[in-house]
């Protein structure tokens, strides 16, 4: 999949004043464009700031499942920048509004095995579901099948659903579960995001679509993913706040999640910061895999600093 025109840097004051006028709403991802782990970038909260005195709409959209929406206004507020619950949309919320809407457990009956960190069982949680695993520190354990807390009184039968997430704790305890429910028929697999890996400042790590592939190919079932580019997300976006959607800008670090959610999206644009992921070769090149971004920038602070 390609798009016509070349991306356009964010390289002077005329360009950011134009990128700047030209949306209402702008969507941030997170990891890779605001942050990198606890290392706020450049110039964000200016820009962020800068938007708001603007009138400008703003929310965050972010893969990350490992918090959930209100751990992440906590993230926010260290950094000094204010944001609300509503307006923060993670993979662990995506995943849960879906098997909630979608695939329609009931709660207090159902139960989800959960493969990843609090910010999925927590989401869970508030919509009265209840979950096993995930944080639950016996899994940390060695894993022995004689043993594990987990099998010795067999496998939960109200578990009907797995969602997979990032895990900065995996262990094969978690990994050996996760499998055993997804062996049981009828247990529905869902992802919360499909990132190979995971932005840190100086590193690139493991992502979570690196897990719960290796899951999904232990079990030999596909997951449907629920964050970034899937589709449901700017659904649920546009289904909570007026989205005017040619007035929208999708703002990312990474081709075939942000950059395709936008474009997918049909968002009147879209810009790559280059503090992430991708590179400004990679920025630039057609690919079929993903869309060349709309704008690209070194960083998203450039906006600010280029207008200041
Ligand atoms: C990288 C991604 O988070 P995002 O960049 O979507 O905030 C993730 O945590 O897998
Ligand atoms: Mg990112």
């Amino acid at each position: 999949m390609t798009t016509s025109t070349i991306p356009i840097k964010i390289s002077t004051k005329a360009i950011a004043q134009e990128f700047l006028d030209k949306y209402d709403t702008f969507l941030f991802d997170c990891d890779g464009v605001l942050w990198l782990g606890s290392h706020l970038l450049p110039s964000v909260k200016e820009t962020l700031n800068l938007l708001e005195e603007s009138g400008k709409k703003v929310m965050f959209v972010t893969n990350n499942s490992t918090k959930s929406r209100a751990a992440y206004t906590k993230k926010f507020a260290s950094f000094g920048i204010k944001a609300t619950q509503e307006q923060i949309f993670t993979s662990g919320y995506a995943a849960a509004v879906y098997v909630r809407d979608f695939l329609q457990l009931t709660p207090g009956k159902d139960k989800v095995w959960v493969f990843g960190e609090t910010g999925i069982s927590e989401e869970l949680k508030l919509m009265g579901i209840d979950s096993l695993g995930g944080a639950d520190p016996r899994l940390l354990e060695s894993f022995d099948p004689e043993t594990s807390p987990f099998l010795k009184d067999g496998l939960d039968p109200a578990v009907t659903c797995v969602i997979a997430g990032l895990d900065t704790k995996i262990s094969y305890h978690k990994l050996a579960m996760t499998l055993k429910y997804l062996q049981q028929d009828g247990v529905k697999f869902v992802g919360t995001n499909v990132d190979s890996t995971f932005p840190q400042k100086g590193h690139i790590l493991p992502g979570a679509g690196s897990m719960v592939e290796s899951i999904a190919f232990a079990a030999g079932k596909k997951p449907v993913y629920c964050g970034k580019p899937n589709q449901n997300m700017l659904n649920s976006i546009a289904s909570v706040m007026d989205l005017d959607r040619s007035r929208t800008c999708m703002v990312g670090d990474r081709l075939n999640t942000d950059m395709r959610f936008g474009t997918e999206g049909n968002l009147g644009g879209t810009l790559l910061v280059l503090t992430g992921i991708e590179t400004e070769e990679r920025a630039l090149q057609k690919s079929d895999e993903y869309p060349t971004p709309k704008y690209y920038a070194e960083k998203l602070g450039d906006v600010y600093e280029l207008t200041h």
